[in-house]
């Protein structure tokens, strides 16, 4: 191409000026050779030599179009210090260093690229090795989809698409009418049918038969004709019916999935995108489907152990109407354990091989433990309660014991009592017993009496010798260990410095089992369990009542516990106290939701003091940016509850965090919320302190002025004479001024600026001594007396 003279040279653009290296691609990339020149000519004062060096170091242009793009400037530049006459313009200097320059950007950019190649092979290399370990740790996954589809390499995709044909003529409108729905989310609605119940996390589903919807049992019908080899005996619908109607990222991977069967998702109405995320680390890989009307995709149950995947939700704009999925599973047969009294005979053993295996436990106890709620056990565990007053009668209940994989046992203070058994006779009793079982023992240490020295010391010399004993036993057992409930409760408590009388300490005990099954992991829903304690000079036990509140007992987002306290501090009142926690594991979302459902319930309640108190795991330090941290003070915010804390509580060597919340519904009745600073735990603990019926206003203490030593506090006085005052001025107003204020916030604000000026005026701030005489008649007000 023969270069133009440089007087006919028209910018082809507009002027370039400077020379990102975002505009040296777009020049390279999309302008022809002969553009490039004339925008090169055209900016040759500005920078022409930094465009190119830029261009090229961005590797913008492949080596040979640089040397192509340079021969043309070389003799474009040739002419141009012709005509120009400017001898001292050193063109060859010039188009030398740029020839440089390329060259050796050409051989960065090679070497580059061959140690990417190289980092690229280490970092497969490194996922194979992470892959084997996690296949030699864990069994293989197994054989997937009968359609074809693998879950474990990484290249592949967890879903495959079937026909469509065979479903278009469904119409989600006559589904979704067809439907009812047993279960409502923020956004969506879900309808189960099935042969059996299905439980995930966050939900639970009856069993109720396909037929009982006959739209949903020819969608069925036509999916077992189509493709007689997907197993299914459920069916969930999901309706999403709105822009934000969304389900989040969740693998369904529980357990009553038949391991190696398939999960079939049939789309009507709207398309909408499903994304699926491998979630192994390393692998971490993202795939969006988008599925159709009368679309189905497949997914192995196999896969969901290395997939998730989601229906996220859409932009308003993008909104396409109705869209139904229905997801079929082959869910199998709840497993329930035959009752453990009457055993099939001859088998001791315990099965540990079978596919679902079913934990036993058996709870041996004399009337301390009798009040455990079984049902709080989590499937596949199934537990029953004995009596069982005396240790040597063990024997009576041999058959049982055989049957369970744990026995929890709490006896043997009646053998000592009554029996007049002797320790060591108990403890041979014991370990000859519990070594003819496979069965796991978990023994309660017995607590003393405490009843007159002189009648029963000798009893608890008795007491405390058989835990002895039973404590040795335990250390060199195999299959029997001491459960030392009553040090381990009594050094926590010690430690937090609280002290127990004999009932509390029996009340400590009953909680043992708890304790047990939380830390094997049996309990519903692993949490980290509640405890509430009432000083008995706050309140009589008999007026402590739990509260009854509308929670779906299978919502397992978090765990509340929930008190009626009536005649506290012998007020003739009834305060509600609702204790809480969020485990870091449950999904805020959910917690919230149901924190929403709860306050909802107590609305009722409005007129009592409700307090809630819990470690809700939502840190408002970072309320500004945290959508969980305003969501869950809105939410309760919207059924009149205020936060109280304002500091953090849980403070570590990298971060302090608020994530311990207090709310009440009451904030008058609220003398002060406080987070002290004793590191008694890994949480801060915080006391707050509550006016329970007519408290005196001298009773009233200021914490801040023991903490701070503040001696003065700011306070407004309302009197009725001030009441007057501000009457005359807010009559007086003539409120001008926000009239003529345009648009409505600031109208707003100068109508709160115009009233807080009468209400200080009423009411001025007056500073006053704080009295000090009651930080020694009082001085810790949040320790009952
Ligand atoms: O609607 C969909 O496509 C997904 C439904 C789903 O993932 C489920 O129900 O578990
Ligand atoms: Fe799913």
């Amino acid at each position: 191409m023969a270069p133009a003279p440089i007087e006919e040279v028209q910018p082809s653009t507009k002027p370039v000026t400077s020379f990102s290296p975002k505009t040296c691609l777009e020049l390279v990339d999309q302008l022809t050779p002969d553009q490039i020149l004339r925008e090169a000519q055209y900016a040759l004062d500005s920078d022409l030599l930094a465009l190119l060096t830029r261009a090229t170091r961005s590797g913008a242009t492949s080596q040979p179009d640089s040397k192509r793009l340079l021969e043309e400037l070389k003799s474009h530049f040739k002419t141009m210090s012709e005509n120009a006459h400017k001898p001292t313009f050193n063109f060859e200097t010039l188009t030398t260093g740029i020839s440089r320059e390329i060259d050796q950007t050409a051989d960065r950019l090679h070497q580059a690229n061959s140690e990417m190649e190289k980092l690229q092979e280490q970092i497969g290399a490194a996922q194979q090795l992470l892959r084997e370990v996690t296949r030699t740790t864990s069994p293989p996954a197994s054989p997937t989809l009968s359609t074809g589809t693998t879950s474990s390499t990484p290249g592949t995709v967890p879903f495959e698409k079937l026909g469509a044909a065979e479903f278009v003529n469904f119409k989600a409108e006559d589904l979704d009418a067809s439907c009812t729905y047993d279960r409502t989310y923020r956004n969506r609605r879900v309808a189960f049918y099935g042969e059996f119940p299905y439980r995930y996390p966050g939900g639970h589903h009856k069993a109720r038969p396909i037929a009982e919807n006959s739209y949903l049992k020819g969608i069925a019908d036509e999916l077992s004709k189509s493709h007689p080899t997907l197993d299914f005996n459920s069916a969930m619908v999901t309706k999403y019916d709105s822009p934000d109607s969304s389900i989040p990222p969740h693998s369904d991977d529980e357990e009553c999935i038949v391991p190696d069967s398939s999960i079939v998702t049939l789309s009507l109405g709207a398309a909408r995108q499903v994304i699926f995320r491998r979630k192994l680390p390393g692998e971490y890989k993202r795939q969006v489907i988008t599925v159709e009307h009368g679309q189905v995709y497949v997914m192995s149950r196999a896969s969901q152990e290395d997939w998730d995947h989601s229906v996220p939700s859409v932009k308003r704009a993008d909104f396409q109407g109705l869209r139904l999925s229905v997801t079929f599973r082959l869910l199998r047969k709840p497993t329930i354990a035959p009752p453990v009294s009457a055993p099939p005979t001859g088998n001791s053993s315990i099965s540990k091989t079978t596919q679902a295996p079913i934990r036993k436990v058996l709870i041996l106890s004399d009337s301390k433990n009798m009040t455990f709620d079984c049902s709080l056990l989590s499937e596949p565990t199934v537990a029953f309660r004995k009596n069982l007053f005396y240790l040597r009668d063990l024997e009576q209940h041999s058959q049982s014991i055989a049957q369970a994989d744990l026995v929890l046992i709490s006896a043997g203070i009646n053998d000592l009592r009554h029996g007049k058994a002797d320790p060591i006779t108990l403890h041979n009793h014991l370990a000859a017993f519990t070594g003819r079982f496979k069965s796991h023992f978990i023994f309660d240490s017995v607590s003393p009496v405490a009843m007159r020295a002189d009648r029963f010391n000798g009893l608890n010399t008795d007491i405390s010798k058989l835990n002895e004993l039973m404590l040795e036993f335990s250390l060199r057992s195999r299959n029997f260990k001491l459960f030392d409930n009553l040090n381990f409760g009594l050094s926590h408590l010690a430690r937090d410095g609280l002290h127990l009388n004999d009932s509390g300490k029996s009340s400590l005990s009953q909680c043992w089992v708890m304790c047990i099954l939380i830390y094997l992991g049996i309990r519903k829903g692993k949490g980290g369990g509640l405890v509430t304690y009432i000083n008995k000079r706050a309140c009589d036990s008999q007026n402590i009542e739990k509260l009854k509140v509308n929670v779906d007992p299978n919502d397992y987002s978090g765990e509340f516990q929930f008190l009626k306290i009536h005649n506290c501090k012998g007020s003739n009142k009834t305060m509600i106290i609702v204790n809480f926690y969020r485990s870091p594991s449950k999904n805020p979302k959910n917690f919230i939701d149901l924190l929403d459902n709860i306050a909802r319930g107590l609305d009722r309640h409005s007129r009592k003091q409700i307090m809630f108190f819990g470690d809700a795991n939502i840190d408002l330090i970072k309320y500004d940016t945290d959508i969980n941290g305003q969501n869950v003070i809105d939410i309760l915010a919207k059924h009149s509850f205020a936060q109280l804390v304002s500091k953090p509580t849980r403070i570590t060597d990298h971060s302090a965090t608020l994530i311990d919340h207090v709310y009440t519904n009451n904030i008058e009745n609220i003398s002060s919320c406080n987070v002290l600073t004793y590191n008694i735990s890994d949480h801060l603990p915080i006391a707050t302190t509550i006016k329970v019926g007519n408290v005196s206003h001298s009773r009233r203490t200021n914490f801040d002025s023991y903490r701070y030593n503040i001696t003065k506090q700011e306070t407004r006085l309302f009197r009725e004479a001030n009441h007057q005052i501000f009457e005359q001025l807010i009559q007086a107003e003539t409120w001008e001024d926000v009239l003529n204020t345009e648009g409505s916030s600031s109208k707003y604000n100068k109508f709160f600026e115009v009233y807080t000026k009468h209400y200080n005026t009423a009411y001025p701030l007056k500073s006053q001594r704080i009295r000090r005489k009651f930080e020694r008649s009082d001085p810790k007000p949040w320790i009952l007396p």
